[in-house]
């Protein structure tokens, strides 16, 4: 019998795996996962494309070998990098393939059409077992109020600062809002989103309340709320912030009238803002304040001007990410990207001919792992200088790779109600600033990106920036013509 004992006490015997006790809770690009229905733990399988679906693409062995490398990678690179208390790397499974092949049929209805290109793994029987992060680990559970789990995919939060790059427009606009014009236009969402990344990351708590005022407006993949681990709110057609405000009430605003002339579901959304903005300021120790100390200063990152709102704001003094909040931790590593595609793709060319003439390197290079010190030291310890070698290459890939990830990966922010508050009489009106919560904060999709997606990154930057100059042009000559028209329209009713 193999059981698996995990930090929470739960157990899970995996020769005893019953798929009516899991349910789909999400999934992405790359993988699916399951929830259990009474412990708080998740199961992540991986994808892959559904042409293949009748033929395993690897072996058994490949694929634990896949699990594995994600596992090392989040213990050894991504915790050392972003903080202990933000990741969580959980441990490999090899599940039974009976149980694995049911757990599919399961979940199919539910999934959505979008994500339905990939099929769930169901030769291997591998995958991933990991603490359900949006549940509260051992705290008091209210029936009436129960945890509430944000998840926000920020993307990346700077605009590139190398030499390298040959667009001026990429040190002005960010990649995030360049992307939404390629990304409305192939029909991948039918509405902008006005959501900015430098914005979240300013530090500045104005900003960052816009930015997540923007994420809860067109959530598109970037923002989720669960309540009690069920998602409830999420992309869909028609957002429904109403809903949602229905759901906060009891949270905020327990009481049933109106409450210093707001309407209480209005209210109640804006202190969900402010209280995502202090978890995403704090310094990530299960806590109920950030006090904001001295950290990353904006200077540098400034703003984006596909959003030119806020020029006044930046005027308002400097502003700091707290140093070990978890934005911060996010932006280090996304920073490792210094030279921007347009200066890594030299040297991942100088890879690949060094590769072409030497292929047994492929290993000390450590290309597809293993993900251990080794690796971490070629991150944390390459030249800053080229010197021509191939080491200096190569650090500088495996820097870009890891920034890669820190680019993709989402931040989990759990809250779940002071005890103490819980003992207040439900349908006493307090002031909201006095309603607590205990939160915790993590970091989740960590998974190392491939070393061959460099090229098609390289293909893809191209594509968004000069799409976004096209249609900038566009717009521009569109808005010539309109002013033309206008002046045209004018004078005809010019009095003679
Ligand atoms: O390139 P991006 O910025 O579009 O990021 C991809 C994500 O698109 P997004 O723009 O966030 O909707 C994309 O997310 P979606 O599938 O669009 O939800 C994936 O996360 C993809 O990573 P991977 O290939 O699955 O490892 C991501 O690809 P990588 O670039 O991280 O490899
Ligand atoms: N440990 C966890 N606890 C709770 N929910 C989780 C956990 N891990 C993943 N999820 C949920 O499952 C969804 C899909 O997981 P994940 O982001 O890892 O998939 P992915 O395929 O790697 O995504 P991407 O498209 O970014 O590559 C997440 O958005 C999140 O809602």
């Amino acid at each position: 019998m193999v059981i698996i004992i995990h930090n929470n006490g739960c157990v899970m015997e995996l020769d005893k795996m019953d798929e009516n006790d899991w349910k789909y809770h999400g999934e992405g690009n790359k993988s699916l996962v399951v929830s259990h229905s009474q412990h708080s733990h998740v199961l992540r399988l991986l994808k892959y494309p559904a042409g293949n679906a009748e033929h395993p693409p690897q072996t058994t062995e490949q694929a634990f070998r896949d699990i594995q490398n994600i596992v090392d990678f989040n213990k050894n690179i991504m915790k050392p990098l972003l903080g202990e208390r933000y990741v969580h790397h959980g441990e490999a499974v090899k599940l039974p393939l009976d149980f694995v092949r049911q757990l599919s049929l399961k979940v199919q209805p539910e999934r959505p059409e979008s994500r339905c290109d990939k099929v769930m793994d169901t030769f291997s029987g591998c995958a991933l077992c990991l603490p359900n992060l949006t549940q509260m680990p051992s705290c008091h559970i209210s029936q009436h109020r129960p945890p509430l789990c944000i998840e926000i995919k920020p993307k990346c939060g700077f605009l590139p600062f190398s030499r390298h790059v040959s667009k001026e427009i990429k040190h002005k606009v960010c990649r995030f809002c360049m992307h939404q014009h390629f990304k409305l236009a192939n029909g991948e969402w039918k509405r902008m989103s006005r959501y900015c990344p430098l914005d979240l990351f300013s530090g500045n708590k104005q900003r960052m309340c816009f930015a997540i005022k923007h994420l809860l407006q067109e959530p598109q993949n970037n923002f989720k709320i669960f309540k009690n681990g069920e998602l409830i709110y999420s992309c869909k057609e028609d957002v429904d912030l109403n809903g949602l405000a229905q759901h906060l009430k009891p949270y905020f605003h327990p009481g049933n009238g109106l409450m210093n002339g707001h309407q209480p579901g209005k209210a109640a959304m804006n202190e969900l803002i402010q209280v995502i903005c202090s978890a995403l300021l704090s310094s990530g120790d299960s806590n109920r304040a950030g006090e904001p100390r001295k950290g990353l200063p904006l200077e540098g990152r400034g703003h984006c001007e596909a959003n030119g709102l806020y020029r006044d704001m930046l005027r308002n003094g400097n502003h700091y990410l707290p140093k070990d909040c978890v934005l911060s931790k996010i932006l280090q590593v996304q920073m490792l990207d210094s030279l921007d595609i347009e200066g890594l793709y030299p040297l991942y060319k100088r890879v690949e001919q060094y590769l072409e003439e030497f292929p047994k390197e492929r290993g000390r290079l450590q290309i597809d792992g293993p993900y251990n010190e080794n690796f971490l030291e070629k991150i944390q310890n390459c030249p800053s200088e080229d010197d021509g070698s191939i080491d200096y290459a190569i650090g500088k890939v495996h820097q870009y790779r890891v920034a890669m990830t820190a680019k993709d990966c989402s931040v989990m922010i759990t809250l779940a109600p002071c005890e103490e508050d819980e003992l207040l009489e439900p349908n006493l009106e307090t002031q909201p600033s006095k309603r607590r919560f205990t939160y915790s904060v993590s970091i989740l999709d960590l998974d190392p990106k491939p070393y061959e997606n460099i090229l098609q990154q390289h293909k893809r930057d191209a594509k968004i920036v000069n799409y976004y100059l096209r249609s900038q042009q566009e717009a521009a000559v569109a808005g010539l013509y309109l002013e033309r028209e206008q002046e045209d329209c004018t004078l005809m009713f010019h009095p003679v």
